[in-house]
């Protein structure tokens, strides 16, 4: 299964108190949006805008992902963080005051196109989430090439010297180009795959010809600098989806884009701004937010199939009514298990667990009630194992464990343990009413693993249970074994 980790903002936030929580925020985000415009103004050729722009999206990623930053202070603080910077750098405080709230434009017609869509904040995980997020891309830079076109044009019409369109085109490109390259980054979750039991060693350097092909397709791309470059890293950028995850494929066409757009505006540096250099660059980052999307929805594609086939084996190997192995799971990961034991010569111990007079509880109270006590025996069991040993259910009302490593006298008193804790639990059975009831175990133990079917061992667990029943149940018995 796909399980997604916490992120770096939401680890810093834990445990304190909202307003902590919205001061420590507040200060993230301003820092962010000054280091990330301080970088777009470097990239500025001078009186002109910056090729590189990524703080808008960046802010909004972050309002996203944190909604409580969409809050006046929030934006006002924003302001003075895109403000500071063009100050610190010699800008006029009016243009940077314009140059500001267009910025916020951006950030603030994407946060509300996608509150649109979702009350729930934005992640990019399915084929029609890139799509939502051209949508809204291409909506957030129309309105923030419109606010530069009336309120920057004001203070800085020199600017606008090559004409309106072409200035138009110009913005409205940066903008889409830097959206749709930046703000995936910070719509990815981390995922954390479940091992599928391969070796981790399994063909390193084949894991990463996917990301040493994308380099050299970068390198040729930058060299040829042509029309053509752009699609050079399409191929590498395909099989980067299809090989890493999402949030890695994000990074790398990024990174690709980041590349393929400052090698372009790099010819535009000390070149007059000639209408043919401007659509150059218009075109060519049209072209470029344009093939980003490719690689992020073959990724998404990708990660929604494996998700999807991790949730099928999941479920193949799993038992619908206690969610722990069924008897097919519990024989492939037990022999599993066994073998590894085998080859380290470590003990093993097997057990066989079965819920007493369990017939009584179904006849008594119904099947319903059956269920209930089965599903709170199987987390009880499973609450006083470690993570590699394996439990599983593998008939009606029996459970069977094994254990690798385990010395004779911890595994009967872990064994003892599992009966009190299962006296213990009390199940609510009818309004008012809880039940509890017992277990019986049957223990094999090994001072080192057989070479043996796991067959084998549950038969001999299976006749220590056998005598645990006739004994009187609620009790251990461990097997005799040769
Ligand atoms: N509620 C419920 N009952 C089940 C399920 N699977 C098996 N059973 C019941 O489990 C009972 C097993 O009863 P028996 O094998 O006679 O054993 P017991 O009553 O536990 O008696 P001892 O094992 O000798 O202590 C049967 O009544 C089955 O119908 C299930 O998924 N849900």
């Amino acid at each position: 299964m796909t399980i997604y980790s916490k992120s770096a903002m939401t680890r810093i936030l834990a445990g304190r108190s909202k307003r902590h929580q919205l001061l420590i925020s507040l200060t993230l985000m301003m820092l962010l949006v000054f280091g990330a415009s301080l970088f777009g103004i470097l990239t500025r050729p001078y009186g002109f805008l910056a090729a590189l722009w990524p703080a808008n999206a960046l802010l909004l990623g972050l309002m996203l992902r944190v909604p409580r930053l969409q809050h006046p202070a929030g934006w006002l603080l924003a302001l003075l963080a895109y403000m500071a910077p063009d100050l610190l750098t010699g800008g006029e405080p009016l243009l940077a005051f314009a140059l500001g709230l267009t910025n916020l434009v951006f950030v603030a017609a994407g946060a509300l196109l996608y509150r649109l869509f979702s009350p729930d904040p934005p992640a990019l995980a399915t084929p029609a989430s890139v799509l939502q997020l051209l949508l809204v891309c291409i909506a957030a830079a129309f309105f923030s090439m419109l606010s530069g076109m009336t309120l920057v044009r004001w203070c800085a019409p020199e600017w606008f010297a090559s004409g309106l369109w072409h200035m138009a085109g110009f913005w409205f490109t940066s903008e889409l180009v830097n959206g749709i390259v930046i703000l995936p980054m910070m719509l990815t979750r981390a995922e954390r795959r479940v091992s599928t039991g391969k070796a981790v060693s399994q063909d390193r350097l084949g894991h990463a010809l996917p990301a040493l092909a994308l380099m050299v397709s970068v390198l040729m791309a930058v060299i040829l600098n042509g029309p053509g470059s752009i699609g050079i890293p399409v191929p590498a950028l395909l099989w980067c989806a299809l090989h890493y995850s999402t949030r890695a494929t994000v990074f790398f066409t990024a990174a690709t884009s980041l590349v393929l757009m400052s090698t372009i505006s790099g010819d535009l540096q000390g070149l007059e701004q000639s209408e043919a250099s401007l659509d150059v660059i218009i075109s060519a980052r049209l072209g470029i937010a344009l093939v980003a999307l490719g690689p992020l929805t073959v990724a998404c594609i990708n990660s929604a199939r494996n998700e999807l086939l991790q949730r099928f084996e999941y479920l193949a190997n799993h038992d619908h009514l206690t969610a722990v192995l069924d008897r097919g799971g519990f024989f492939a990961r037990g022999q599993h298990l066994l073998g590894s034991a085998n080859s380290a010569r470590a003990p093993v111990a097997v057990m066989v667990l079965d819920i007493d007079h369990f017939k009584s509880v179904n006849d008594r109270y119904g099947h319903a009630a059956g269920d209930e006590v089965l599903r709170r025996f199987a987390q009880t069991i499973d609450a006083t194992l470690r993570k590699n040993d394996v439990f599983g259910r593998t008939g009606g009302e029996e459970f069977a464990v094994i254990l690798e490593g385990i010395n004779r006298d911890s595994a009967l008193g872990l064994a003892e343990r599992m009966l009190s804790e299962v006296a213990r639990q009390e199940t609510p059975v009818a309004e008012n009413q809880t039940l509890r009831v017992t277990v019986s175990i049957g223990l094999a133990w090994h001072a080192q693993a057989p070479l043996n079917e796991l067959d084998n061992l549950l038969a001999e667990a299976d006749r220590a249970l056998y005598r645990a029943k006739a004994g009187g149940r609620n009790r251990v018995e461990l097997a005799e074994l040769a």
